[in-house]
């Protein structure tokens, strides 16, 4: 359903500080399958994400989601895709300070224009279902790393996202919440979801609810998935 083809990401191309991150990327990540890109620190991962989520273009080749070529689309089109597609889980969870647990959880969806009271009720689902049913109302700057970060899950998932696209999304978990979120991960891919995951941890990659482990070395994949 996504697939990337030659793919490469050079930064700061034509400066002395000129690097490439991505160098030539053959992958397709298929439907309702949970992927991990592994790889050492640098070695590409987040870059090769967000390329995968639309978020930066490939400095060269094509990137294809559900057979539909995206590479050269107007950011319009691509910021589109984006808010009705994906669902983001950062490494860092960029809760907006200053308004509450609920409004943060309910922001994204504003753009699409759903009323208000049902919104409400799905963020107050979500959530619940991530026991912080009690935090609803805390202002951001209250929450502990762990309690931040699974409200960045819960706003990642609020326009019912097809691909969610998490980057290391357990960082900043203990091992408790680390195996709640895989669980949740399980749930997704019982709702016929795809899931994209960048991971250093093995309580991750080595989880049986992964179905497909994508190394990545120096910007190039050192295997195909499995
Ligand atoms: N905007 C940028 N400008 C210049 N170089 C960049 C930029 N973004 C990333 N890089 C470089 O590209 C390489 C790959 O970075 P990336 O963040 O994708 O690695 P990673 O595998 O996710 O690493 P980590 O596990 O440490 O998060 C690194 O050497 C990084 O310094």
């Amino acid at each position: 359903m996504i697939e990337l083809l030659n793919v490469r990401k050079v930064f700061n191309a034509g400066s002395p500080s000129e690097f490439s991150a991505i160098n030539g990327v053959d992958l397709r990540i298929a439907e309702n399958r949970v992927t991990v890109l592994k790889g050492p620190s640098g070695s590409g991962k987040t870059t090769l994400l967000s390329i995968v989520g639309c978020m930066s273009r490939p400095s060269a080749g094509r990137v294809k989601l559900r057979d539909r070529e995206i590479t050269s689309l107007p950011e319009r089109f691509l910021t589109d895709i984006r808010r009705k597609t994906f669902g983001f889980i950062f490494q860092q969870p960029n809760l907006i300070k200053g308004i509450s647990v609920l409004e943060n959880v309910m922001l994204p969806a504003y753009p699409l224009g759903e009323k208000r009271t049902t919104l409400k009720v799905k963020a107050l689902h979500g959530l619940n279902e991530l026991n912080l049913s009690g935090k609803a109302a805390s202002k951001v700057e209250w929450l502990s790393g762990g309690e931040a970060q699974r409200v960045s899950i819960v706003r990642a998932l609020i326009n019912d996202p097809q691909i969610i696209i998490a980057d290391e999304p357990t960082a900043h978990l203990d091992t408790k919440l680390s195996y709640r979120f895989m669980e949740i991960v399980e749930q997704f891919k019982a709702q016929g979801k795809t899931v994209i995951i960048t991971s250093h941890d093995p309580l991750v990659y080595d989880s049986k609810t992964v179905d497909d482990v994508v190394n990545l070395r120096d910007g190039k994949l050192e295997s195909e998935p499995a």
